[in-house]
């Protein structure tokens, strides 16, 4: 079941397949060929390659013809006025309902789902008492009513239309019914039918601000009130102002669920719902107290731990601050109130107003407040000094969905843009390589363990995703998505912060960031603008390592470039960003959005599918100026290299090493020739395809040393290790393999004012040279390599030895310098 009418498939688009094919690659794996296999074909990487244009591809590349239709049909609504159609039937409505019954019944595991999203996405931004009523009747299609609310009670429970929304008949007081489709809603995946049913029981009264009629031009569909913004939907009890002089001309429906008739049963149901940690039931319940006036206090408390457990925390906080307010509450209640306020405070991230509650005199001689002390004084700390436990942090993040408790550092950045308008983040300073620019917590976080409780149908959930203008079959980045629709109907502060990130070329242009800090009440929620919500997640979300997603606040604002200026990295969800070279004052902090080391056509097919730009960097300039033969010759080679390695993993003779060695030589000057004269000058000296051959070439070369016990092989090893080094980006100042140096302290053998570009192979690589002078006897070269490998790695991670120690324990064993450390 679709959202909205089914577009087939779009066999015509070759950038679909191209597209997929290189998805399939992730852009990680080795050159070996990858392919796809569907109902399209098989296309491997380089395959996918030649068929793309040999020119710069533009966003209109990819407006695929299923975009572009929906384009056309956006226009041709747009163009035609409003129209009043058929009252609804309630036969054909319950028929309709019954038939998406009977659709999430038959779903198999395997189903694509093809979500179509309407275009453009409505939401009213009018306050409700400066609206007006309005009735079904008064309904027409195609445009929102404008001025308008309508008011309307459930006829039917709530059904998840397998896609991204709930189904429902409703009825409005003259007893018109219409069919009502709630997109994106809070609860959308979070909760199971029985949470549903609680939370939107039948006769649940609700009010739709301005409500948008919706019928295709060219379906006979019935229409349908479509809701895309779950803040055009208001909830009301029968209190309500909205209600006053209201009748209805049916009766209500009766509920069907068992539900509690007395104060006392919806607050135990509450607590059963809890211990059943159906968080939204839970705090329905809890909310059904506090309207019927029933322990008001206690279930105010008790709605509020709710809250922290589904992280709505300022919520959480709001209810504890009313409660605390009321004057009411007995010492008991208070403390529990206090602890509940210092968690929400603390999950905030307000750390000063946690060590000025817990320091109170009141709390002297309390262990639990002292802890509390300590820990916003860690995280205050933190803030400012960028000082944290490297080590601890490396060893949790060894643990699968590791959560650090950190507080959020932004180093000496600034955010503004460059002459082509184009939004960034520089350094307020000179900074040195290794400086910790920023370390950050998600502002939105969709972790692998946190599974769906609807019963999403498929693992293929194919949607459009209109306001980026691209197509995404990643079922998670909706995930992520509706996380964020929870994220700020808690907390108006994080709607603001996510409308001041980037959210595509089709909606506005973002809010300055960072918005000014607020603290509004939950009460008041934001309008939320879905579509532009939609492409900020599109645009600005990262995969985590252990295969969750992420959205970081700060980290969103940094551009691409694939000679980046820093080394990024997750330590479990939180990421962390620091200088890989020395920067100075203005200089602009960007990271690589993709794996740097595949080829300029694949890079450049990447950047423009998904951010929709062509890189302007230095190796993205040399590389286009070398033209597409010279960059196709190299791609042929590289794969030609994959072979020798494979080869070289099976043979044993010295013979054998020997031939493959000649063979991977003659590769690696090959290739050396695809890259003009002028190449290095633009890249920095960057050859990224050139690293994996050389690697290869010298792992070839330490195979036929090992056999032959030759030195002068030994050597061509180091060599060739350094040039690998080289062309990722480092200058080595001491290339001597033999000869006395100086006596006494001498500086490392390399610039120390950058790291090489990838991690990776990098830090084991300077011990592998390490290891390699110990061979031949060189103490001290064995000793200068060995500090090489630990100051990169402190660049890289900021912890030291002990870091160094840790991270590098595997490329450790591989060699045998462990009495040098
Ligand atoms: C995650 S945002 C980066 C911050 C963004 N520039 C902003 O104003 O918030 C990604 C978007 O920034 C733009 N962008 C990033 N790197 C770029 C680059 N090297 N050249 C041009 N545009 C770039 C693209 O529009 C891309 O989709």
């Amino acid at each position: 079941m679709a959202s909205e009418s089914t577009i087939p498939g779009r066999d015509t688009m070759d950038f679909d397949l191209i597209k997929a094919a290189l998805e399939s690659s992730d852009g990680k794996k080795s050159r070996t060929p990858r392919t796809l296999e569907g109902g399209k074909g098989t296309l491997s990487v380089d395959q996918a390659l030649a068929l793309m244009p040999r020119r710069k591809l533009t966003r209109d590349d990819f407006l695929t013809p299923a975009l572009k239709q929906l384009k056309e049909k956006a226009d041709l609504e747009a163009s035609l006025p409003p129209k009043r159609v058929r009252p609804v039937k309630i036969k054909d409505l319950l028929d309709t309902l019954k038939a998406a019954w009977d659709f999430m019944d038959d779903i198999k595991p395997e189903t694509v789902n093809q979500v179509v999203i309407q275009w453009p996405q409505e939401f009213s931004e009018t306050k409700l008492e400066d609206l007006s009523p309005m009735n079904i009747v008064d309904l027409r299609v195609r445009k929102p009513h404008i001025g308008k609310y309508l008011l309307c009670r459930t006829m039917t429970p709530a059904i998840y239309d397998g896609g991204i929304g709930f189904l429902l008949s409703v009825e409005d007081t003259e007893g018109d019914i219409a069919y009502l489709k709630l997109l994106n809603f809070v609860l959308l995946l979070e909760a199971n039918q029985d949470e549903w049913d609680w939370n939107l029981p039948i006769s649940s009264i609700l009010v739709i601000r301005e409500p948008f009629y919706y019928k295709n031009a060219d379906v006979k569909s019935m229409p349908y009130i479509m809701v895309e913004s779950p803040s055009d939907v208001i909830y009301v009890h029968t209190e309500d102002p909205v209600m006053k002089d209201v009748s209805w001309a049916r009766k209500a429906k009766k509920v069907i669920q068992p539900r509690p008739t007395t104060d006392e049963g919806w607050k135990a149901e509450g607590l059963e719902e809890f211990k059943g940690a159906r968080w939204f039931s839970a705090a329905m319940c809890f909310t059904a107290c506090i309207i019927r006036g029933f322990e008001v206090e206690v279930c105010r408390l008790n709605r509020a731990e709710v809250y922290l457990r589904l992280g709505w925390n300022n919520s959480a906080l709001h209810d504890v601050q009313v409660a605390l307010g009321s004057g009411t509450l007995s010492d008991d209640l208070k403390r529990k109130a206090i602890n509940r306020k210092i968690k929400a405070l603390y999950a905030l991230g307000r750390y000063q107003e946690v060590s000025q509650i817990a320091s109170s005199e009141s709390f002297e001689d309390d262990q639990v407040m002292a802890d509390w002390v300590t820990k916003a004084g860690k995280r205050i700390e933190e803030q400012s000094t960028g000082n944290y436990d490297w080590l601890k942090l490396y060893k949790g993040a060894e643990k699968e969905s590791f959560s650090p408790d950190i507080a959020d550092y932004t180093g000496p950045v600034e955010v503004k843009s460059d002459s082509n308008g184009l939004r960034g983040t520089y350094v307020t300073r000179d900074v040195k390589a290794g400086e910790l620019l920023m370390f950050h917590k998600p502002s939105v976080l969709l972790s692998p363990s946190d599974k769906p409780k609807t019963n999403i149908p498929s693992s293929i959930f194919r949607m459009i995703d209109v306001p980026a203008l691209r197509t995404t079959e990643d079922k998670n980045t909706y995930r992520l998505f509706c996380k964020a629709v929870q994220r700020v109907w808690d907390d108006k502060h994080m709607y603001d912060t996510l409308r001041a990130l980037y959210g595509g070329e089709t909606v506005e242009a973002p809010d300055p960031f960072p918005p000014p800090f607020t603290t509004d009440s939950p009460l008041e929620r934001p309008d939320i603008d879905v579509e532009y919500l939609q492409g900020v997640i599109a645009f600005n979300s990262f995969d985590l390592d252990d295969g969750g997603k992420a959205l970081y606040a700060m980290p969103s604002l940094l551009n691409h470039s694939c000679m980046p200026s820093t080394h990024a990295e997750f330590i479990g969800d939180a990421y962390v960003v620091r200088a890989n070279r020395d920067m100075k004052k203005g200089e602009e902090i960007t990271i690589a959005y993709i794996d740097k080391g595949v080829s300029f056509d694949e890079k450049r097919f990447r950047l423009m599918s998904t951010w929709r730009f062509n890189c302007e960097c230095g190796v993205c300039q040399a590389d286009d100026e070398d033209g597409y033969d010279a960059r196709e010759a190299r791609r042929a080679l590289s794969k030609k290299m994959d072979d020798i390695r494979e080869q070289s993993k099976v043979v044993s003779d010295a013979m054998s090493f020997r031939r493959l060695a000649a063979e991977a030589k003659a590769i690696c000057e090959n290739m050396k020739r695809t890259y003009h004269e002028e190449h290095g000058k633009k890249a920095g000296g960057l050859k990224y395809e050139l690293v994996k051959p050389l690697r290869s070439y010298a792992t070839v070369l330490r195979l036929l040393g090992a056999v032959t016990k030759d030195k002068a092989c030994t050597k061509r090893t180091i060599e060739v290790m350094m040039q690998h080094l080289t062309v990722s980006g480092f200058k080595i100042t001491d290339m001597s393999l033999t000869g006395a140096l100086p006596e006494g302290e001498l500086p490392l053998p390399v610039d120390t004012s950058q790291v090489p570009q990838s991690f990776t192979f990098n830090v084991a690589a300077a011990l592998e040279i390490a290891q390699h002078f110990r061979e031949l006897g060189d103490d001290k070269r064995t000793k200068r390599w060995l500090d090489v490998a630990v100051w990169m790695e402190s660049v890289y991670s900021g912890g030291g030895l002990p870091v160094f120690k840790l991270r590098e324990a595997e490329a450790l064993e591989r060699v045998d310098l462990s009495d040098l450390l």
